[in-house]
């Protein structure tokens, strides 16, 4: 998989599991001199200095190029395990490019936690399937991640450490059994793995059995969810959204399946059963003149037109007074607003008040050569989706609304050269 120009990037924790993916990898001169210990430090426990100082020293040992990344990390209990891996996801991201692998260490024991786990969550075919071999980083992004021991157990892992005599750290969290992957690990599978003695091999084809099933059934689906599948770029959505009239033209029993397609490309990972069918009921089937919404975690599933969007919580605004001579980008309800130079007809340079528009009531604009608009008529002519329309940002010169900012401005203040504003996602 490794192209000539390709580096391989190793999630390096010095725990057991990387450091003899680290160990083994570095045994062949021609892959040593491509390889890069990246280690991200969390900042959660007490010993995150001295794991850093340790993956620096046990790289320079081995000779192997080494990059520490910190992330601040927040949340609590299974909530901070999820929060540290989605930062750390985004350091591998941010380290990589399509020429590189990014490989993680996990094994056999691992891919059979996340089975239990997710068959007690109550998780479909996809989930089940558990973890692939290798897969994008990201539904969108084009660096592979890659588990080169995920057939190989603890055991054996435990066997090559010895032989090596490798050291490694052991991060005091994977005994607290709060944690729900540790209780799996620590307290039932033992247990399971004494009655049911040798049959790991039966559970690791079921695996295999699962994962193939999964790829094929992606295959078949696929020419359908892209059939379902839009583009738009409106802020604080994502861009992939999913047309109703082409989901109904499927049949019914497809439905969830393409829903959670758009949705593992929208990035909401395994939505279950029960939320697909609160999408259909909630959303989908709701009355024409509702605007329908339904909550899933830190995201929100809408509709507007006949399509379905996924958003996130838009951040508050605060109004402010920018200065559209200096200044070029506003942060903006999680957003940014940038306002450039231009030849083209725009704003003139000065002072502005920059308001969201739900504390802009029943002020009227003129777009140059047409008539007055309420920003109710600028919002239906524009098809501006209603969750959007509060918080779009509008420009006030002596209190008097003259940009609808990135859609229209008041003909009184277009002047020969002046500024063309807009709002970036
Ligand atoms: N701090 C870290 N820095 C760099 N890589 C890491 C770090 N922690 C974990 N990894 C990489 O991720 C692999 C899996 O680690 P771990 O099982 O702790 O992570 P996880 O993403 O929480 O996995 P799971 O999904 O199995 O809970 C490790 O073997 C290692 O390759």
């Amino acid at each position: 998989m490794l192209g000539e120009e390709g580096r391989l990037i190793v999630g390096f924790s010095g725990g057991l599991d990387s450091s003899v993916l680290l160990h083994a990898l570095a045994q062949n001169d021609g892959l040593k001199a491509r390889l890069i210990a990246l280690h991200v430090h969390h900042g959660l426990s007490p010993n995150a200095d001295v794991w850093e100082a340790h993956c620096q020293a046990v790289s320079e040992n081995l000779g192997v190029a080494f990059i520490s990344a910190r992330v601040t990390v927040t949340g609590d209990g299974n909530g901070i395990e999820q929060a540290a891996r989605n930062a750390r996801y985004d350091v591998f991201q941010q380290h990589a490019n399509s020429h590189d692998l990014v490989l993680v260490a996990h094994h056999n024991d691992d891919q059979v936690e996340t089975f239990f786990q997710r068959l007690f969550r109550g998780s479909g075919l996809t989930g089940l399937a558990s973890m692939a071999a290798v897969r994008p980083l990201f539904d969108d992004s084009d660096v592979l991640l890659v588990r080169p021991l995920l057939h190989v157990s603890r055991k054996q892992l435990e066997a090559y450490a010895q032989a090596q005599q490798l050291a490694w750290v052991e991060d005091e969290s994977n005994t607290d059994t709060r944690y729900e992957r540790n209780w799996w690990r620590n307290e039932l599978l033992p247990q399971i793995w004494q009655r049911f003695t040798g049959r790991e091999e039966s559970l690791k084809r079921t695996l295999e059995q699962l994962q193939s099933d999964q790829a094929l059934l992606q295959e078949l689906l696929k020419p359908e969810i892209d059939a379902c599948i839009a583009y738009c770029d409106w802020p604080g959505t994502n861009e992939l959204i999913c047309s109703i009239a082409a989901l109904n033209d499927k049949p019914k029993h497809h439905r969830p399946y393409l829903l959670r397609g758009w949705l593992a490309g929208c990035g909401v990972p395994m939505p279950s059963a029960a939320m697909l069918e609160r999408i259909q009921r909630e959303v989908i089937e709701a009355a024409e003149d509702r605007n329908p919404q339904v909550v899933l975690g830190d995201i929100c599933v809408r509709r507007y037109q006949q399509h379905l969007y996924v958003t996130r919580q838009l951040d508050d605004v605060t109004p402010c007074i920018i200065d559209l001579g200096s200044n070029t980008r506003f942060p903006w309800a999680g957003s940014t607003i940038t306002v450039t130079n231009t030849s083209e007809e725009g704003l003139a340079s000065g002072r502005y008040d920059l308001i969201p528009a739900y504390s802009c009531v029943g002020q009227t604009l003129r777009p140059a050569g047409r008539p007055q608009k309420t920003l109710k008529h600028i919002w239906q002519e524009n098809s501006i989706p209603p969750w959007l329309r509060d918080r779009w940002p509008l420009l006030l010169q002596d209190g008097k609304l003259c940009a609808v900012v990135g859609i229209c401005n008041d003909q009184s203040v277009v002047v020969a050269h002046g500024y063309a504003v807009k709002w970036l996602s």
